[in-house]
C-alpha cells in the first residue's frame, strides 16, 4: 500500500538560506519552491535486507585498522532506534555514518587540517536497523575542528548520518552532536535550526546503561523520520 509523502515541517527544518553559515548562500534556491505531488519515484525505494554487510561495517574502531590495531581516541558506542513520527520502529533501513578522527581530521583529500591522520581510522561505517528499529556503531569520539566560515570558528564534535528509509522520499541526512558540548551553541550550522527542541533531538545523550565497563562509553541517538512515510498505518487517517 502506498501513501502520500507528507511535506517537511518548514518551521522545524533549518531554512536553506542562512548567511551566518556562509556556504548556504550559494547553495540555497534563488526562487520560490514549487511543490509536486509525490509519485512512484519518491514512494518506492531500495530494500536493504538482502545487502550483505561486512562483519566490521558498523565497527569504526576496527574496520580500517591494521590487524591487531584499533583507532586512536575515546572509544564510544553510538546506538539508538530509528522511528517513524508515531514512534514506531523502522526496520531494514540503511544507516551510514562518516566522521572526523579523534583529532578532528577527516580522511579526505580536501581536508588539510593540522591534526594527524590516524592510520587505523577510516571514518565511515554502515548498518541496517533491526526488527525493533535499533542500530549501533562502535567508533571514536570525533574531535572538534576549525573551518573557514569566520576568523575563528570550530565545529562541535559531530557524526554525519545518512538514513535510507523505505522510499526515496524518506531519505534523511543529518548530523549528531554530543551532550554537553559548549561548541554547539556557537556553531552557525547547528544554530540554523530555529527550534530549540529540534536541535536538542540532534544531540546524543550519555547513556551509562549501554556503556561497556573498562571499554567504551555509550551515547544514545534516536532518529525520527517525520512526515515522509510511504506506508499508511491503520490508525492514521488519510491526509493526516
Ligand atoms: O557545508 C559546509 O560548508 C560545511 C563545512 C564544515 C562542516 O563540518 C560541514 O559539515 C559542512
Amino acid at each position: 500500500m502506498t501513501g502520500r509523502l507528507i511535506p517537511r515541517e518548514a518551521g522545524i527544518h533549518p531554512p536553506a538560506f542562512t548567511p551566518t553559515y556562509k556556504t548556504s548562500v550559494l547553495r540555497s534556491p534563488q526562487r520560490a519552491l514549487i511543490s509536486f505531488d509525490s509519485s512512484p519515484s519518491e514512494e518506492t525505494g531500495p530494500t536493504f535486507g538482502h545487502v550483505k554487510l561486512g562483519a566490521l561495517d558498523n565497527d569504526l574502531l576496527l574496520n580500517y585498522a591494521r590487524p591487531g590495531a584499533s583507532a586512536i581516541g575515546e572509544r564510544i558506542i553510538v546506538h539508538g532506534r530509528l522511528l517513524d513520527e508515531n514512534g514506531r520502529p523502522i526496520p531494514g533501513a540503511l544507516i551510514e555514518i562518516w566522521q572526523a578522527n579523534a583529532g578532528g581530521r577527516y580522511r579526505h583529500k580536501k581536508d588539510g587540517y593540522l591534526a594527524a591522520l590516524d592510520p587505523d581510522f577510516g571514518g565511515c561505517g554502515r548498518t541496517i536497523t533491526g526488527e525493533d528499529g535499533s542500530y549501533a556503531f562502535r567508533t571514536v569520539k570525533p574531535g572538534a575542528y576549525p573551518w573557514p566560515n569566520g576568523p575563528n570558528e570550530w565545529r562541535p564534535a559531530h557524526i554525519h548520518f545518512s538514513i535510507f528509509g523505505h522510499s526515496f522520499g524518506q531519505r534523511l541526512i543529518s548530523q549528531m552532536y554530543f551532550e554537553g558540548d559548549p561548541l554547539i551553541a556557537r556553531c552557525p550550522i547547528a544554530q540554523t535550526i530555529p527550534d530549540k527542541a529540534a536541535l536538542d533531538r540532534l544531540i546524543a545523550g550519555l547513556d551509562m546503561s549501554e556503556t561497556k565497563p573498562m571499554d567504551a562509553i555509550a551515547y544514545r541517538f534516536d532518529i525520527v523520520l517525520r512526515g515522509h512515510r510511504q506506508t499508511l498505518f491503520e490508525n492514521r487517517p488519510e491526509g493526516m
